[in-house]
C-alpha cells in the first residue's frame, strides 16, 4: 500500500432498507477516507445514517437492508464494489472479498467495532475475562494460558484496576464505564488497524465519558490505530477527532479537518449542531436547540434536505440538490460542503428570495438584495409542493416528517 493511499476509502456509498412503507435511503451517496492513525468523526442527529454507514463498512447490514451502490476499499482490497454485467445489470465485482474472508480476516482482526451498549456485546452468563480470553484464543490462535495472560494484560492496559480479580467477574459487576473499557480491550486485542466506535460514550456520564476519551487518545497514540468515531455530540468531536464528516439524512453535508469545521463552518446544519452544544465561549442562555426535527429518510425533502429547517434557506434551496463540493482548502484537505450559498455552486443563491423573514433586515445580500415582494415567508409549503424536479422522486416532499413513523 502506497503512503498516500488512505487506509479506508468510501466512494458514493448507498445503503437502503426496503420496507413496506417504502425505500429508506439511510445512507445516500457518501464518500470519505480514513488515513493511517487518524480519528475521523461521523456526526449528526439521530437517524442521520451514522450507524448504517458504519455497519456497511463491515458488510453487516441485514435484510431488508442492502448496500445498493458505491465502493469500499480497505488497504487496497475491495470490501464492496459493483460493476455492470453483460446484461446491463449491476453485479458484484470479482475482486470483492468473500463473506469468509471478511469474517476471518477483516472483522475483528483488521477492523474492530465498539458499540454504545456493552451489555449487548458482552454475554451476561460468562465472566468478563473468560470472554476476552476466548476472543483472543479464537482470533489470534493463542493457547488458553497465553490468551489468559494476554487478556489480563489488556484489562490492565485499558485501566481496569486489579485485573486478575476482575477477570473472574461477570459483566453486571462492572460499571458502565468499566464495561466500555472491556469492549475497548476486546477491540484492541487483535491490534486492528481501524476501530469503528459507534457512540461508545453516549450512555456514560460526562466524567466517565471524559476518562474513556482520554484512554482512547492514549491508546490511539500508542498503537497508531485509526478510528471512525460515531457521535451526535460536537463536544466529543472537538475533543477527539482529526477530521469530521457531518451527516444529515443519509448525506455528508460538510467535511473538514476539525479546526476548520469549528472555526470556518460552511454548512448551516453544522452551525446548528455547534449552536446546540455548550461551548466555553457561550453562555448557557445562548444555547439554541436546532429548530424542527429531522424528516424521515423515506421521503427526504426536495432540493437541499436541510432547507425546511435552514435559517439561510432561499427559494433555490427547494429545487437544487447540492452535491458535496470543495468550497475551500484546509492545508492538505479540501473543505467540502453541500450548500448552494457558496460561490462554488453558482446556482443563483444570491438572487433567490429567502424562504424565511429575518427577525431584522440583514445586509448579507449587498447586490440588488431586497427582491420584489417576499411572499415566500409563509408560502413555504406551497412553494415546496410546487417545486418540480424533486429529488425525492415520487415520495412526499413536504419535509414535515414525524407522521410517517410506525
Ligand atoms: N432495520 C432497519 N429497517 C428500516 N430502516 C432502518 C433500519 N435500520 C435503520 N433504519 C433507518 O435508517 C436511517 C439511519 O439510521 P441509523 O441508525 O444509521 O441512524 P444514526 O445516525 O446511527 O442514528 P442514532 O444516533 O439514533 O444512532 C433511519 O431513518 C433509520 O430509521
Ligand atoms: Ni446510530
Amino acid at each position: 500500500m502506497s503512503h498516500s493511499e488512505p487506509l479506508l476509502r468510501v466512494e458514493n456509498l448507498k445503503t437502503q432498507f426496503f420496507t413496506q412503507a417504502g425505500t429508506v435511503r439511510a445512507v445516500d451517496g457518501i464518500s470519505f477516507t480514513v488515513r493511517e492513525g487518524e480519528i475521523v468523526g461521523l456526526v449528526g442527529e439521530s437517524g442521520a445514517g451514522k450507524s448504517v454507514a458504519s455497519m456497511s463498512l463491515l458488510r453487516l447490514v441485514e435484510s431488508p437492508g442492502e448496500i445498493v451502490a458505491g465502493e469500499i476499499t480497505y488497504k487496497g482490497e475491495t470490501i464492496f464494489g459493483l460493476e455492470e454485467g453483460p446484461d446491463g445489470e449491476l453485479r458484484e465485482r470479482d475482486d470483492v472479498l468473500s463473506e469468509e474472508e471478511i469474517r476471518t480476516r477483516i472483522r475483528g482482526n483488521e477492523i474492530a467495532v465498539i458499540f454504545q451498549d456493552p451489555m449487548e456485546s458482552l454475554n451476561p452468563v460468562f465472566t468478563v475475562g473468560g470472554q476476552l480470553r476466548e476472543f483472543i484464543e479464537l482470533n489470534r490462535g493463542l493457547g488458553k494460558d497465553e490468551a489468559r495472560r494476554e487478556a489480563i494484560d489488556m484489562l490492565r492496559e485499558v485501566g481496569i484496576p486489579d485485573p486478575e480479580e476482575r477477570y473472574e467477574e461477570y459483566p453486571h459487576q462492572f460499571s458502565g464505564g468499566m464495561r466500555q473499557r472491556v469492549l475497548i480491550a476486546m477491540a484492541l486485542a487483535c491490534e486492528p488497524s481501524l476501530i469503528i466506535a459507534d457512540e461508545p460514550t453516549t450512555a456514560l456520564d460526562v466524567t466517565v465519558e471524559g476518562q474513556i476519551i482520554d484512554l482512547v487518545d492514549e491508546l490511539q497514540e500508542k498503537y497508531g490505530t485509526s478510528f471512525i468515531w460515531v457521535t451526535h455530540d460536537m463536544g466529543v468531536v472537538a475533543e477527539i477527532c482529526d477530521r469530521v464528516n457531518v451527516m444529515y439524512l443519509g448525506e455528508i453535508v460538510e467535511q473538514a479537518p476539525v479546526d476548520e469545521l469549528f472555526h470556518d463552518t460552511k454548512h448551516p446544519y453544522t452551525d446548528a449542531l455547534l449552536d446546540s452544544i455548550p461551548r466555553p465561549d457561550r453562555t448557557v442562555e445562548q444555547l439554541e436547540p436546532i429548530e424542527g426535527t429531522m424528516p424521515e429518510a423515506i421521503s427526504p425533502p426536495s432540493g437541499c434536505r436541510f432547507h425546511p429547517r435552514c435559517p439561510d434557506a432561499r427559494e433555490v434551496c427547494q429545487r437544487v440538490h447540492p452535491e458535496t463540493k470543495a468550497v475551500d482548502r484546509a492545508g492538505d484537505h479540501p473543505h467540502r460542503a453541500a450548500c448552494v450559498k457558496h460561490e462554488a455552486f453558482d446556482v443563483g443563491y444570491d438572487e433567490s428570495p429567502p424562504l424565511r423573514t429575518e427577525p431584522q433586515a440583514t445586509a448579507d445580500t449587498p447586490e440588488s438584495g431586497r427582491s420584489e415582494s417576499r411572499s415566500s415567508a409563509d408560502g413555504d409549503e406551497e412553494a415546496e409542493n410546487a417545486s418540480g424536479g424533486s429529488l425525492a422522486g415520487d415520495a412526499r416532499a413536504d419535509g414535515t416528517g414525524g407522521d410517517g413513523r410506525e
